[in-house]
């Protein structure tokens, strides 16, 4: 390892990285819902020259396969042999960018540049405290006590449905809570829902740029909100308070542990919307429950109880309704006391082998989403719901 590092100092590629010395940036969080300008891509590439601390390997690769991908497209050089270990790293990073549109990658290179320079711009600073006023969130409560950090969605009387504003409120949050002092986070729900997906009217918001312009934001939003469960640094528990549909069932495989009601069900009916899985379900659902268990749940939209989707190792454990808040905050809190550093490095050590891949297949559902968002087959889902002739 110490060869691949000291040797990717020195034959990195000179039109977009400089050898530099930067702390490596774990979260990348981007709240912009615009493609990158040639001019941003070049002024990023501009920027990279002029960083003064080596962002690591991880971030360096990140970088190469992204510039890669953003000016010359999918990556289709013969495969180094394996003992050319910087070739084979760089080609690895490039290669697992897959079908990454241009565009997309030319606009992830631009944003972490951008994480980069504030990172390095807020290096020094005083952290927010744990417990300081939370940045006026709408649609979330967010508390920090005992060392957890409580990201509720806040909208009861719509079952949590997650609108655009409630899409970058989560980023946000999550962006806090992972430099804040509580040692582990929580997403739970409001009401009798812990989330009823993505808020069907977000589809009625037509841009002047018309739909097309609106399922490409649509899926740049859905690519940087996933993203940012792929990254997040702590042990992140959802605690399923209620039943879950849709991309709030999907990101729940990127979680480190999931707690239930009994009185949760779990349901991805992307068929019956004309959809297609997101949040990475299309690679961990089928490695958590087996691939036919996963095709009844993405596929064929099969409904799960909290016993069944505990059965099936997307839930961890499920609790009687009557009890269920006491005892999984009562849990929580012990594990909130355990070191925290210890639990933050033992969860890179368990996920970032996947982190890459993750973030390829985010961007690969997303972009066969954006596809999915113009057919027939969604758009008369949608209108059905909002004439209210369909419910799940
Ligand atoms: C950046 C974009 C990313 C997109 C990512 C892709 C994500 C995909 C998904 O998440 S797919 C799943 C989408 N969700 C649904 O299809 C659920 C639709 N809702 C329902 O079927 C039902 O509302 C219900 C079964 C969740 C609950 O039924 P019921 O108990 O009878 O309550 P109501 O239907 O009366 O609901 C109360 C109130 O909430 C509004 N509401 C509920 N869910 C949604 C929703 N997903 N979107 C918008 N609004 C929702 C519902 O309309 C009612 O509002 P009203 O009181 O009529 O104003």
């Amino acid at each position: 390892m110490a060869h691949l590092a000291a040797g990717l100092a020195r034959r990195w590629c000179p039109s977009s990285l400089q050898v530099v010395n930067f702390p490596v940036v774990q979260l990348h969080v981007s709240l912009r819902a615009m493609r990158a300008s040639h001019t941003e891509f070049e002024n990023a590439m501009n920027q990279v020259k002029l960083l003064k601390k080596d962002p690591g390997n991880e971030v360096k690769l990140k970088l190469y396969a992204l510039y890669k991908q953003a000016t010359e497209g999918p990556c289709n050089m013969p495969k180094p042999g394996v003992f050319d270990l910087i070739s084979k790293a760089k080609w690895d990073a490039w290669n697992a960018l897959g079908s990454l549109p241009k565009e997309t990658a030319k606009q992830s290179y631009v944003d972490l540049v951008s994480s980069l320079n504030s990172s390095s711009k807020s290096s020094g600073q005083v952290e927010p405290r744990a417990d300081s006023k939370p940045p006026g969130y709408e649609t979330l409560v967010v508390t920090s006590e005992d060392g957890i950090t409580k990201i509720m969605l806040n909208r009861p009387t719509k079952k949590n449905a997650m609108n655009p504003q409630m899409y970058h409120e989560i980023m946000l949050a999550l962006e806090a809570a992972s430099k804040d002092e509580s040692s582990i986070t929580v997403l739970t729900g409001s009401g009798d829902y812990y989330s009823s997906g993505n808020d069907l009217t977000n589809f009625t918001d037509i841009p002047s740029g018309g739909v097309q312009e609106k399922a490409k934001n649509g899926a740049i939003l859905l690519r940087d909100f996933v993203g940012c469960f792929i990254d997040f640094p702590k042990p992140l528990i959802a605690v399923v308070n209620g039943p879950a549909v849709g991309i709030a069932v999907t990101t729940l495989g990127l979680f480190d542990a999931v707690y239930a009601t009994d009185r949760a069900t779990f349901h991805t009916p992307f068929s019956h919307l004309g959809q297609s899985p997101e949040g990475c379900s299309s690679h961990t659902f089928p490695r958590i429950m087996s691939p036919s268990k996963a095709t009844e749940m993405l596929i064929f939209g099969k409904k799960l109880t909290a016993r069944e989707a505990c059965a099936q190792g997307l839930v961890t454990e499920v609790f009687p309704d009557s009890t269920f808040q006491k005892e999984v905050w009562t849990r929580l809190k012990a594990y909130a006391k355990l070191p925290p550093n210890a639990m933050r490095i033992s969860k890179q050590v368990i996920r970032n082998k996947e982190k890459e891949k993750l973030h390829a297949i985010n961007a690969e559902e997303c972009s066969v989403l954006q596809e999915r968002w113009l057919s027939d087959e969604c758009m008369n889902a949608v209108v059905n719901f909002l004439s209210r002739k369909a419910k799940l």
